[in-house]
């Protein structure tokens, strides 16, 4: 009865309908490299070089569409589970089709959410440890730019040499999307860019922008030298806070670069041109990609509008560089196509071509028509894993840990000590609940397991060090809060604990799949309270393999636990306190240092701040600044006023206008469902913000917070309440 309401429900899902007939990449099968079609030698030796011998299901399914019969007539939608080598099934097919490259230009587009997937090795962990190898590795470079000019210019465009990254980095074999890229790129004489804010926006430029060399006692015009600017990368990995910079602020980084002029377009293609042929042709002129990974998080942050701005820039340069260009022109694997693929054709009506190949991917893709649309995806072709929507890792198995609430902590103890010694990440619902679970944790001597907090209240660098010790083994458990949950690949996770239920099932599965990644196994744990359970069974429901039973933990072992856990409970508020408070004011420094000059600002009038009060519009003055980046919404509150009160809560509200002005905040809804702002207010509330709170003194009213996520307009409230929580910390 249940399963066929259930299925009811399912029906009533209203899906666009090119997604009632996917490919399910189920039927796929892993593939040996020297049995792949078409890959260049070079690349397999890359490959294998990475440890790789052969190609994951989603992988083949990818290069069928790409580099095979498919011969990128369709925009992708990649719909695969968490650890299934989604990065390798774009990054590869990119790769060949840009390995004959005549000149070089911005050929291929790569945006992400967030800089932590972008580079899993932020900081090569020898250049933390050793800063003398940075000194050694800055002075390489800068002789080999002046010894051999453009050829060391694509070194340049990958910061660290990848020999040098693999030689430092301790988890070779793991790898992120740049780092996948640094792997195989070079084989084939491709050079790949970043733009993350991992450096600084000068050094990103002189990474990107190939400038000519001036001769010496020649009178340049200004106009003519920025007409000569070139990219020196031929793949760009970005975050669309820092395209959106380069595209708005940097000389000669323009996105026509990605439909450059080859002088092979002028060539028509026979019609019984060799396979070989139609594909250099195509790799060397007819290929311009976008690939947004993490698609359904892109699509939530619309924060600086970055994908109109990049569609509309790559569609006017496709028309004005290729006025005539509505020729399609016909695959040569006419014998290969299936009967999935006849009428593809059709999509190419009114396209011009070469156009824009898109690939979207998740392992929670969205199906929202609305926002899909946003894309503008042409002919769009889903590729999926199994019947269902949502998709645990085969290999992972769920349990559920049921206890009361304020015996959470000691569960989790017993558990951690049942599981001692395995790789397991612990994960809270807000950075404030990592930081308190970890010093709670931590007075746990006993249990002789090294624990560390990892979470975006910390550092850059002190995040990359924490991951590399976990990498290497040396800490065996990560307390981490959810804005870590996507894209984490480290070797040997055999568990994940949900220490705090997951509210959606987006967040599960962006969790669990930290574990059980490349076909390895891995256990899944969930702490509930009773009232919990029937809600976490239906959240379940949601995805396949969803069996979860009761994991119990024996009984003695809590109770050794007891009484330090009393014990810590006594120390741990003021502790906490503290700790925070010093962190924030830590991220309060870094904010001010490096984000000051890219703020937008916002200023509201005193009468619509203070609510009941007399207006005072001479003496009373109230600005915002709000700086949404990378992912990190950075705000800063300034109340200046004659009387120096104001009432916190009213603030608060304020704010929340954001949510329709220029900070283009958008709203959530339950399709995207990690909705953080909710969350995290939760965490907020033993703080008890009290409207009567008054702010005695403008300096102490002067604070900036910063946020690892941008989220709805239920984020908005939640970023004034923890701005005027991070004002109290520094009142305390
Ligand atoms: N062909 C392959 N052979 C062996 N290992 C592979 C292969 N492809 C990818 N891997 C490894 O599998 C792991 C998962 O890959 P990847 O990070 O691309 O997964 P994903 O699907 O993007 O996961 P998530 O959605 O969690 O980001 C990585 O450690 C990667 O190095």
């Amino acid at each position: 009865m249940e399963e066929a309401s259930e299925h009811n429900k399912k029906q009533s899902v209203p899906v666009l309908p090119w997604m009632r007939t996917p490919i399910d990449v189920t039927l796929f099968h892993e593939c040996p490299l020297n049995l792949l079609p078409f890959l260049d030698p070079r690349l397999e030796v890359a490959l294998e070089n990475m440890g790789f011998t052969s190609l994951f299901p989603v992988q083949v399914a990818v290069w069928q569409e790409t580099i095979g019969p498919g011969s990128c007539e369709r925009d992708l939608c990649i719909n695969s589970p968490t650890g299934s080598g989604k990065t390798l099934a774009y990054a590869l097919p990119i790769v060949q089709m840009l390995s004959t490259r005549a000149v070089r230009c911005l050929r291929a587009l790569v945006v992400l959410p967030t800089r932590d997937l972008a580079v899993q090795v932020i900081h090569s962990p020898l250049l933390i440890d050793f800063p003398f190898l940075h000194i050694f590795w800055c002075f390489l470079h800068a002789n080999l730019y002046a010894c051999f000019g453009i050829g060391v210019l694509i070194i340049i465009s990958y910061g660290v040499p990848s020999e040098l990254l693999k030689l430092c980095s301790l988890d070779v074999g793991h790898y992120k999307v740049k780092e996948v890229f640094a792997a195989i790129a070079p084989a084939v004489g491709l050079s790949v860019g970043l733009a993350v804010g991992q450096s600084s926006i000068a050094d990103e430029i002189s990474e990107l922008i190939k400038r000519p060399k001036l001769e010496a006692g020649i009178c340049y015009d200004p106009e003519d030298f920025l007409l000569d600017l070139e990219s020196s990368v031929d793949i760009l990995v970005a975050t669309p806070g820092r395209l959106m910079d380069h595209i708005n602020s940097t000389k000669g980084f323009t996105l026509e670069h990605l439909c450059y002029l080859s002088p092979y377009l002028k060539f028509v293609i026979p019609p019984n041109a060799s396979v070989n042929v139609f594909h250099k042709l195509q790799s060397s002129s007819l290929v311009l990609l976008v690939v947004v990974d993490e698609t359904d998080r892109l699509l939530r942050e619309a924060y600086q509008s970055w994908l109109p701005t990049v569609l509309q820039l790559i569609q006017s340069s496709v028309g004005s560089l290729f006025p005539h260009a509505n020729t399609f022109f016909s695959s040569p694997f006419g014998s290969l196509k299936t009967i999935r693929r006849s009428g593809v054709e059709r999509g190419f009506k009114g396209k011009s071509y070469p156009r824009l190949v898109k690939m979207v991917l998740s392992a929670t893709l969205t199906q929202d028509p609305g926002k899909l649309a946003q894309l503008d995806l042409h002919h769009p072709l889903l590729l999926t894993t199994g019947q269902r929507r949502y998709q645990l890792p085969e290999q992972l198995e769920s349990f559920k840990l049921i206890c009361e609430s304020k015996l959470k902590p000691l569960y989790l103890v017993a558990l951690l000590h049942t599981l001692q010694g395995e790789k397991c990440i612990v994960f809270t619902s807000s950075v404030e609940s990592t930081h308190r679970l970890c010093t709670l944790l931590n007075f746990f001597g006993d249990l002789q397991i090294k624990i560390k907090e990892y979470s975006g209240l910390q550092r850059q660098f002190v995040r990359s060090k924490t991951l590399k010790a976990f990498r290497a083994g040396e800490i065996e458990v990560l307390v981490s809060s959810d804005a870590m949950t996507r894209g984490m690949d480290v070797e040997g996770v055999r568990n994940v604990i949900n220490y705090d239920v997951p509210t959606y099932i987006k967040t599960y599965i962006h969790r669990a799949g930290r574990t059980a990644r490349a076909g390895q196994a891995g256990r899944c744990f969930t702490l509930l309270r009773k009232e919990e359970v029937k809600r976490f069974k239906k959240l379940l429901q949601k995805a396949d393999n969803n069996s979860c039973p009761v994991y119990s933990v024996p009984s003695d072992s809590i109770e050794s636990f007891r009484s330090t856990y009393t014990s810590a409970l006594d120390v741990l508020p003021t502790l906490s306190l503290v700790l925070v408070n010093v962190s924030a004011l830590e991220k309060l420094k870094e904010s001010v240092k490096s984000e000051t000059y890219r703020k937008h600002k916002f200023k509201f009038k005193s009468s619509g701040m203070v609510k009941g009060k007399e207006k005072n519009s001479k003496t009373t003055r109230t600005s915002l600044a709000c700086n949404f980046f990378e992912g990190v919404a950075t705000v800063k509150v300034g109340f200046d006023s004659c009387s120096n009160k104001m009432e916190v809560v009213t603030c608060s509200c304020s704010l929340a206008a954001l949510a329709t002005g220029e900070a283009e905040v958008g709203v959530e809804d339950e399709d995207d469902d990690e909705l953080f702002g909710d969350k995290e207010r939760e965490s907020f509330e033993p703080i008890s913000l009290s409207s009567s709170l008054i702010v005695s003194n403008i300096f102490d009213a002067l604070c900036f917070m910063t946020l690892t996520n941008s989220g709805g307009a239920n984020s908005v409230t939640n970023l004034a309440m923890r701005a005027f929580a991070i004002l109290l910390f520094k009142r305390l």
